[in-house]
């Protein structure tokens, strides 16, 4: 098993590009299930979650191959539908894999999906999944450990249905469901939709292959029921975390970072407690002076030497993304004062807490809150990485760190991040990939 081995206390210089987004491209991935025609997707990472649901679509009768300058494109083309079994062996090492019961349901009226995996950040239930998909008419069951679902004679018929839940709206949830409108009979309207940028990236595929959808990206999204999808051609957004994750690493140890394909408007909510810390990212023109387009998507990091203790609450889209909560976290640890973080999307979302503790930080737990009381320097030490979200967390501590950190199980970084050690190590930082056996 992999781990990452740290000299902390370099400055990161240099230009990053933001990859496209995981998030976005798994669900977009799943949609090739509800047509017989090509589709191909610009700009996906290569990244375990992505060979995954790959791996998935291919034993679902998808041919999936890689294509396109520096084989950036994903071409995902659905020529047989004989199998429509999601085992477990695929699906218990990913959350996103469930995005492909709308799609067999709708177009092949039947499909036995294995409960998801994904990462450990407390209970994830799929309860509003197959409330939607029942209010469209599904009948559903659960069988070992697997869903079981099948469509009526008359087929999926549209309805008005309501997707919030205890914390909110659900982002697969949401997706799972649009997807399964676009081929039932008659229209859906989905009220308390996620209104997150990956589920308005899927809304525009799927319209891009013929559906009638309107009003993704706000709570309420309508869909008129289409006989069959075609084709198309799509590049994925930019990946909001990915690129978040990258500010913070450029804040968090004084440096100057420019990044390109930033998605300045999804990330609103981190710019903003940004601000508060200290931390500017400023439009960039190209020629080292501040733009005059504030929506430019090259920015410059630039950073006060003191950092302000900030209150962050993670939220549903717009509001502060949970999948950067440990990161901010991490450079909190270093701020002048008493932050405080509530997470109110995955109240147990913590694992990252316990770790940074063995490097100095100094944190208070209670319940879904955690008081962070901020320390001078922060002090190498092996720590374990948990969850994806929370090895990002410690992979910007140990940058910041004195000393060298080993971080070990970075197999949950590979989910999400495309070789982050080489990006890192391209910016200045003193970071290498090694075998655990060796360290
Ligand atoms: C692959 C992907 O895109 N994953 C993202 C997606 O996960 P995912 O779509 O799984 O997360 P959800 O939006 O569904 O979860 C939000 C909240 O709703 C609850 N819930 C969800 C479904 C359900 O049927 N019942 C229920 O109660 C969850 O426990 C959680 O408290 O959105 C999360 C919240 O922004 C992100 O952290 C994940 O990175
Ligand atoms: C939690 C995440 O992923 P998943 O939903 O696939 O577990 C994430 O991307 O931070």
């Amino acid at each position: 098993m992999d781990a990452f081995v740290i000299h902390g206390g370099k400055r990161l210089r240099g230009t990053f590009r933001v990859h496209g987004s995981k998030n976005a491209s798994l669900p977009l991935m799943a949609a090739a299930l509800l047509s017989d025609k090509p589709i191909t997707l610009q700009d996906v990472p290569d990244l375990a979650d992505i060979r995954s649901m790959g791996r998935l679509l291919t034993s679902l009768g998808c041919e999936v191959t890689r294509t396109g300058e520096g084989n950036r494109s994903l071409k995902l083309h659905t020529s047989a539908d004989t199998n429509s079994q999601a085992t477990y062996e695929i699906m218990r090492t990913m959350r996103a894999g469930i995005c492909v019961l709308g799609p067999l349901l709708a177009r092949r009226g039947e499909a036995r999906v294995s409960m998801p995996g994904g990462c450990a950040i407390g209970d994830r239930p799929v309860d509003l999944h197959l409330r939607g998909l029942r209010a469209l008419g599904a009948r559903i069951s659960l069988d070992e450990g697997y869903i079981v679902a099948e469509t009526p004679s008359e087929g999926l018929v549209g309805c008005h249905l309501f997707l919030g839940g205890p914390n909110g709206s659900t982002v697969l949830g949401t997706a799972n469901v649009m997807c399964a409108a676009t081929l039932a009979k008659g229209t859906t309207v989905i009220e308390s939709a996620a209104c997150e940028p990956e589920v308005e990236d899927l809304a525009n595929l799927l319209n891009a292959m013929g559906a009638k959808i309107t009003g993704a990206g706000s709570p309420r999204i309508t869909i008129e029921g289409v006989k069959s999808l075609k084709g198309a051609d799509h590049a994925v957004l930019p990946d909001r975390i990915e690129a978040g994750t990258y500010v913070i690493a450029s804040a968090i140890t004084n440096g100057d970072v420019v990044l390109e394909n930033f998605p300045t408007l999804a990330l609103t909510a981190l710019l903003d407690r940004l601000k508060f810390v200290g931390i500017e990212v400023e439009p960039d023109d190209g020629n080292g002076a501040v733009s005059k387009d504030r929506l430019h998507d090259r920015v410059r990091i630039a950073t006060q030497r003191r950092l302000q203790p900030v209150h962050v609450v993670t939220q549903p889209h717009p509001g502060f993304p949970t999948d950067l909560q440990a990161q901010m976290m991490a450079l909190l640890c270093l701020a002048d004062g008493n932050s405080i973080i509530t997470e109110k999307i995955f109240p147990d979302r913590f694992l990252h807490v316990a770790e940074l503790a063995r490097m100095g930080a100094d944190m208070v737990r209670s319940g879904p809150t955690v008081l962070v009381s901020g320390v001078r320097e922060l002090i190498a030490a092996p720590v374990m990485a948990s969850d994806l979200r929370a090895s990002a967390g410690l992979v910007l501590a140990g940058l910041a760190a004195r000393g060298t950190t080993t971080i070990n199980r970075v197999y949950h970084l590979d989910r999400g991040y495309e070789r982050m050690e080489l990006s890192l190590q391209q910016l200045g930082a003193d970071i290498e990939r090694v075998d655990r056996d060796a360290v």
